[in-house]
């Protein structure tokens, strides 16, 4: 079948001076997995591929130019799920690597574990040889100004927080018809220290089943939890809903039943896509 790769670079507003950048990071995100889908790569491969592409593209809320937590720094979570097997890896609050996602793949490759976090993701990530990075090299002006914007007695948590949904995520069906998705961020804004959201969770931020399709989803992480929102589109699939439809009834029930607001991408296994947002 046509391999299909659809990619996102979060649901938040994006400033006019940085949506032409935000869009060419998430058309070469896209090009980078779907020329691997052509040479005959897997799904897993290709979401991954994209998603390190807008990990190291600082205009996106994941790895360089993650937002920051409230003391200033950068923690990140990541997942990837592998619709094949229903295997996923994730880790979450992990600092000083450059793409989270790349260790998610090897939770899932190397450990019998789901998810590692914090201290013990960056011991994984050493004795599997990622390299340390410094936070500073992950921090970029903007993240800090709109960190320092965001402390000032004025400002309005709710617009700053919406300009932050920058999250990254892709999912992707093969030439064989395996699916994947992976999803990675820097989080919410002013986070606490140790604050864990959705995207590291399956079934929050991302699932993927060959069954049903995938789905990666963006948007507040504490809302998206209370819903489960990735299962609840690909349920809906499960009941003979389009891919548009099931997105938009998970998307529409997250905002009604806890005013919820974010964005997803989907995929079913005949290749049909939508990217659906309320944000
Ligand atoms: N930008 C986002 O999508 C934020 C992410 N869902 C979180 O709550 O951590």
């Amino acid at each position: 079948m046509l391999p299909v790769i659809v990619v996102h670079g979060g649901a938040g507003h994006i400033p006019r001076e940085r949506s032409e950048k935000s869009m060419s990071g998430v058309c070469y995100a896209a090009r980078a997995g779907y020329s691997l889908l052509q040479g005959g790569a897997s799904s897993m491969d290709a979401v991954v591929e994209a998603v390190i592409q807008m990990e190291n593209d600082p205009h996106f809320n994941a790895g360089r130019g993650s937002v920051l937590n409230v003391k200033g720094d950068v923690e990140m979570d990541a997942l990837v799920m592998d619709g094949k097997t229903l295997a996923s890896g994730a880790v979450s609050a992990v600092r000083n690597i450059a793409n989270p996602v790349q260790l998610a793949r090897l939770v899932m490759d190397k450990t019998s574990h789901a998810c590692l976090t914090a201290e013990g993701a960056s011991k994984f990530a050493r004795a599997v040889g990622i390299p340390e990075v410094s936070q500073e090299s992950l921090i970029t002006e903007y993240a800090r100004m709109r960190w320092t914007k965001n402390l000032a007695p004025d400002a309005n948590p709710v617009e700053s927080q919406m300009g932050k949904m920058g999250t990254v995520g892709a999912v992707a069906v093969d030439r064989e018809g395996n699916i994947a998705c992976a999803t990675s961020t820097g989080g919410m804004l002013n986070k606490m220290e140790g604050r864990v959201g959705d995207t590291p969770c399956i079934g929050s931020g991302g699932y993927a089943d060959n069954q049903t399709g995938a789905v990666s989803t963006t948007g507040h992480g504490e809302a998206i939890m209370k819903v489960t929102l990735a299962r609840l589109i690909l349920f809906h699939m499960e009941q003979g809903q389009t891919v548009e439809a099931a997105s938009d009834v998970g998307l529409a029930y997250m905002k009604s039943r806890v005013g919820g607001l974010g964005g997803v991408v989907t995929v079913d296994p005949q290749g049909g896509w939508g990217a659906r947002f309320n944000s």
